[in-house]
């Protein structure tokens, strides 16, 4: 198990630059296979979902090379092997080889995927589309059996119950070499599903209406990678250091970021009273002032995203006055991390799945443990503010999602470090 260890109340300032979004990247390097050509993928974060990815990858003989920030992907050799357990298990992204087996082979064998830990992640509706398609799905012994029709998958309409970003993706994946037309209609409209249909659509595929809620796709033969793919910048990532700043800051600067996919956040902030600067794409985050309490609810974007709800969270305890509400529509039960923001000494409780936050003048280093990724990020800030020492354990969660971490904190003025605690060997070694 891997520990984060904080002395925190340092003031932290000075440039950080936000690397590819963890959520595209997860999407893109199963859409690899896809393609009957290299892949190069630009923009890379440095992130341990991407090292599980290409470990699943080598299983499927998909040879990687990754280094700085480019990854490249030659599924030329590619065999079609089931993905029954092991890694599968590591990351809740691995059930983007559905969709992606299933359009490059007809046929998916994939354990049930793992990932974080924030309430039920129901599949349903990535099921409802593999059926649509014509594909037969079948569960058996912990894995999930996708077989095509003997004459190929053939496009549908398919209305999705929720706007789900991951089944949105996961049918683009399986249907761009279907027969004739598909259409998603309520389909989820997040930046990380236009980067997915870019870099589809410069293999040859041809998705119309992708970050609007119906996309469609006409099925084309075989899709072929002939330019490298720059992936977006993790607007979660962004978020995480903007929240980080106006907690800790004096003055920071955040680098390589599309300000309009944070649109909702930054507005929040702002009304908190946070001051920022915006240019062409970096942010400045000014030390904050008195800041004021608000309401956060979570949404489908552009409404504020789930996952920037908790680094939101060591923001709202800085407020002079009042209480701070946060609900998470999205995912109501992840909330695990105000039990370890209150060992900190924080002034928070959830009732109802509704997260109540009091002003807390001081935050004191504690022995805390990140549940799931974006709970490593709020303690992370929290363990920054705080007096004295924090240890995260379960540091390995930071590390699925966020990208060279420890260089970028230390770069800012941070005492941090992260090692690994022989005491409590992980079942994944990287959590
Ligand atoms: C809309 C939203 O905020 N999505 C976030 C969600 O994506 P993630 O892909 O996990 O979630 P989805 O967008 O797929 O799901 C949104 C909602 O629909 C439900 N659902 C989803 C699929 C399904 O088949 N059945 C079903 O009931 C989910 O339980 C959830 O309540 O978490 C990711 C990781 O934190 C974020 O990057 C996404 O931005
Ligand atoms: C919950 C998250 O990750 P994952 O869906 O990969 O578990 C996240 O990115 O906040």
């Amino acid at each position: 198990m891997k520990q984060m260890i904080i002395h925190g109340g340092k003031p932290l300032q000075g440039d950080v630059w936000i690397g590819g979004a963890k959520n595209s990247t997860v999407a893109l390097i199963p859409a690899s296979i896809l393609s009957r050509t290299p892949v190069t993928l630009e923009g890379v974060p440095r992130i341990a979902d991407v090292i599980n990815l290409m470990d699943l990858l080598s299983e499927m003989d998909v040879h990687c090379d990754f280094g700085e920030t480019t990854l490249r992907i030659d599924p030329t050799d590619i065999k079609m092997s089931p993905l029954p357990a092991g890694k599968i298990k590591s990351l809740r992204a691995s059930y983007y080889f559905m969709g992606a087996l299933l359009g490059r082979f007809g046929k998916a064998v994939v354990g049930f995927p793992g990932g974080d830990d924030i309430g039920p992640r129901p599949i349903d509706q990535h099921i409802k589309g593999f059926e649509a398609l014509g594909a037969s799905v079948k569960n058996e012994n912990d894995q999930i059996i996708i077989t095509a029709p003997e004459d190929g998958l053939h496009g549908a309409k398919i209305h999705l119950k929720m706007p789900s970003v991951g089944a949105t993706m996961n049918i683009i994946m399986a249907s761009v070499t279907a027969q004739g037309q598909t259409i998603i209609e309520n389909a989820a409209k997040e930046p990380e599903i236009i980067d997915l249909a870019t870099f589809l659509n410069n293999m040859g595929a041809v998705i119309r209406g992708a970050g609007t809620d119906s996309i469609r796709i006409e099925g084309v033969d075989m899709l072929k990678a002939q330019i490298p793919h720059t992936i977006i910048p993790d607007r979660i990532e962004a978020g995480t250091y903007v929240s980080l700043a106006a907690c800790i800051g004096n003055g920071i600067r955040i680098h390589n970021i599309i300000e309009e996919h944070l649109d909702s956040y930054l507005a929040k902030v702002e009304e908190m009273g946070v001051v920022i600067d915006a240019d062409e794409d970096s942010l400045y985050v000014y030390p904050a002032g008195d800041l004021k309490m608000v309401q956060v609810k979570t949404d489908v974007y552009p409404g504020f995203a789930t996952d920037l709800q908790q680094p939101i969270t060591p923001l709202l305890l800085t407020a002079k006055s009042g209480e701070g509400v946060v609900i998470d529509n999205i995912y109501p039960k992840r909330i695990g991390h105000i039990a370890q923001l209150q060992k900190m000494g924080a002034n928070i409780k959830v009732e109802d799945n509704i997260i109540l936050a009091h002003p807390t003048p001081q935050l004191h280093g504690a022995k805390v443990t990140a549940g799931e990724i974006r709970a490593g990020a709020c303690l992370m800030i929290a363990g920054l503010m705080a007096t004295g020492t924090t240890i995260i354990d379960k540091a390995g969660n930071i590390l699925r999602g966020y990208d060279r971490v420890e260089e970028k904190l230390r770069q800012l003025g941070a005492d941090v470090s992260i090692k690994d605690d022989p005491s409590v060997p992980g079942v994944l070694d990287n959590i």
